[in-house]
């Protein structure tokens, strides 16, 4: 089996059919007195999207700049691979598209003279470059204006730049800091779907966000982080098996209120523009067993749906057991 070294010198891990995994063992980082990282643990498979979830503060970002090699871990290990970051920087590197959660690039520079300049950093070989960018632009939806400074674009279309950046090296492990932030309701779409290829294909993707609803659709699993620390890893089959929340409105509320009580059903009733009953269902043979009894009893139900993701569940479930 082939043993590499690094430029540096230290001897690489094996090559390994886990190339594109990534994980973090008991890692920790402060700032002053701010314990931003506490012991974390994470790990994201490749050919998997895995979601990094938690509150505001909660150490997410910290997490992704120590996994993308930009900032040192205190203490605690972390493998690209079977690489770590801190002795084999560059080779890190190469594996790792970090998209931050702002652009942050010289704004008078061009998407395209952006996008060349990346991809010379990563040493793509120069012959290709011009065809790597511009079929890179148009990935991201971005030809049109590729020859516009990148101040002129609107977030939106930074946040497309930005993915692009991540993307131009072919890297195997993807970190995207709220990737979904300012994209309008059909770039979300593209996104979820470049980021279901994008697994499809081997690599592991690893998305922080706050939008949980849509994370039910990308990701296959997720880790939920909150102070600094792992407070659970699951997937997302395993949250959908916990169950989750559905939202029943009829035009007669008080006959619904009798039925689900008849039924046995615990309910609360839902502030909102419509009055609206939430209830947990464990699973859609639940959900449609109770919509018929509904029925059968001359209930007007006038909606029934999911009124959360199985991953939302689980943050809000966390949230109500921190409190
Ligand atoms: N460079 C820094 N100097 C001092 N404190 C920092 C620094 N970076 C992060 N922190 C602190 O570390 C904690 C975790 O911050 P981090 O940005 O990782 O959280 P986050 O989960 O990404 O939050 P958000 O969802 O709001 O983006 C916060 O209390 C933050 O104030």
């Amino acid at each position: 089996m082939a043993i590499r070294q690094d430029a540096a010198g230290h001897p690489a891990q094996p090559v390994s059919g886990n190339s594109g995994s990534i994980t973090a063992t008991a890692v920790s980082r402060s700032f002053g007195r701010v314990h931003a990282v506490e012991h974390m643990d994470f790990h994201a498979p490749a050919g998997k999207v895995t979601a990094l979830i938690g509150p505001n503060g909660a150490g997410k970002t910290t997490l992704l700049l120590m996994l993308a090699s930009l900032l040192a871990p205190d203490s605690g290990t972390i493998s690209v691979g079977g690489l770590d970051p801190v002795h084999h920087r560059a080779e890190v590197r190469s594996r790792i598209g970090w998209m931050p959660d702002t652009l942050g690039v010289w704004e008078s520079l061009t998407a395209r003279e952006i996008l060349t300049q990346m991809a010379r950093f990563y040493r793509l070989p120069s012959a290709g470059i011009g065809q790597r960018v511009s079929m890179m632009l148009d990935r991201v939806r971005l030809s049109d204006l590729a020859d516009q400074p990148a101040r002129v674009l609107s977030r939106g279309q930074q946040q497309r730049l930005s993915l692009g950046r991540a993307l131009i090296h072919d890297p195997s492990v993807l970190l995207l800091d709220e990737p979904a932030s300012g994209l309008d309701p059909g770039s979300r779409v593209e996104l979820r779907t470049m980021l279901r290829q994008l697994a499809a294909a081997g690599k592991a993707v690893v998305v922080s966000s706050h939008v949980l609803s849509e994370l039910d659709e990308i990701a296959d699993g997720a880790v939920f982080v909150n102070q600094g620390r792992t407070v659970r890893q699951q997937t997302t089959e395993e949250a959908a098996a916990s169950g989750r929340r559905y939202a029943v409105s009829a035009t007669d509320s008080e006959a619904l209120a009798a039925k689900l009580t008849e039924l046995g059903l615990a309910f609360r009733v839902e502030d909102g523009r419509r009055p609206a009953f939430s209830l947990l269902l464990l699973n859609d043979d639940d959900a449609a067993r109770l919509l018929r009894d509904l029925v059968l009893a001359g209930v007007g139900v006038s909606s029934f749906a999911p009124a959360s993701g199985a991953l939302e569940e689980t943050y809000m479930n966390l949230e109500g057991e921190r409190r």
